[in-house]
């Protein structure tokens, strides 16, 4: 497997774009612990499989950031990595042909050069992190980063999490049981040693730092989790737990129950218990695309449809910007 600093080498970050990066996350920061108003949204694609369609993605959220940026944090979402409940595709690093050849070494090249580009376009970038080496490839690009449903009780996760340099959030489990976030959060903000690779591919010990900026995701669970007593069971919860109430409403995923025409219902609801007062929501994630629903990540690549999922289905470009321009008029 190549190594973090020679993948680096072959797509190396400029300057400017480093600047980017950073900027966008002390921004992502002050939005969680609420010095800055504006609302985080999380934005793209359930997964990457087609780095055309990704650019043409980001270029499309990069112009209407620029039109709403005075109320709203866009940010694109670049899952790479899949977490599957059985079995099923696990992302462009794991399998980047799509055939089951899972050649991970191409899968990590074609991720890094696809993320050099998105930050030249001039997006932040959002991911879930599942590898736990995963940081060491490709963290220096992300400015905000989701522990997913399946992982945040992972020990292995939250000690990752307490050396990531931008902020993370937990996601309650897929059952919509919050305790597995709240510990998740309360761990990672301690310094933890462990063993992972180096920059040279070498195993060594890592020791961190603590990340002081984790909050929680509301995704849903057997039933959704984003009503205004949802909210306040929650915040009842991390305040008990020591924890500042900072959260996130993911609009998929359990709170549209599975369906994706339904993140309209989430995203109305969320404006509305802003409006009614609400502070600690401090941003939303939505699944979305250039065309709406999904498509079988087995379909062979001669009949998928460009700028379709390949796995969870999204909301369709115009429904995205549409959404977004309601957000920022209302909010
Ligand atoms: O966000 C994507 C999916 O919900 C997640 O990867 C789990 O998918 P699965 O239940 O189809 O495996
Ligand atoms: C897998 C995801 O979410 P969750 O962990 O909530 O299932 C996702 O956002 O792609």
């Amino acid at each position: 497997m190549i190594t973090p600093d020679t993948l680096k080498k072959l797509f190396p970050l400029s300057d400017a774009k480093k600047q980017l990066v950073i900027e966008s996350r002390k921004i992502i920061t002050d939005i969680i612990h609420g010095s800055n108003p504006r609302l985080l949204v999380v934005c793209g694609p359930c997964s990457i499989h087609d780095k055309n369609a990704a650019i043409d993605y980001a270029q499309r959220l990069q112009t209407i950031s620029w039109e709403l940026k005075d109320k709203i944090y866009l940010v694109m979402r670049v899952y790479l990595e899949k977490p599957r409940t059985t079995f099923g595709w696990k992302g462009l690093i794991s399998d980047p042909y799509m055939d089951g050849s899972c050649d991970v070494e191409a899968g990590m090249q074609i991720a890094r050069s696809l993320l050099v580009e998105l930050i030249s376009i001039g997006i932040p970038l959002a991911t879930e992190a599942l590898n736990p080496h995963g940081p060491q490839y490709l963290g220096d690009l992300f400015s905000w980063v989701a522990i997913g449903a399946r992982t945040t009780e992972s020990q292995i996760h939250r000690e990752m999490a307490s050396g990531l340099s931008m902020p993370v959030g937990f996601k309650n489990s897929t059952y919509g049981i919050l305790t597995t976030a709240i510990n998740a959060i309360t761990v990672a903000k301690r310094s933890h040693r462990f063993i992972g690779i180096n920059q040279a591919g070498q195993v060594t010990l890592l020791q961190t730092s603590g990340n002081l900026d984790g909050h929680l995701i509301l995704r849903g669970g057997n039933k959704p989790n984003y009503y205004p007593h949802d909210i306040k069971n929650c915040t009842d919860q991390m305040i008990s737990a020591g924890l500042s109430p900072r959260l996130i409403i993911d609009c998929s995923h359990g709170n549209s129950n599975h369906d994706y025409r339904r993140q309209v219902d989430v995203v109305q609801s969320v404006i509305a218990q802003i409006k009614a007062g609400n502070n600690s929501i401090r941003g939303i994630i939505l699944e979305s695309n250039i065309y709406s629903g999904n498509q079988s990540a087995e379909l062979p690549k001669s009949k998928m449809r460009y700028g379709v999922s390949v796995t969870d289905s999204c909301i369709n470009w115009n429904t995205t910007q549409h959404m977004l321009r309601r957000l920022h008029s209302e909010l």
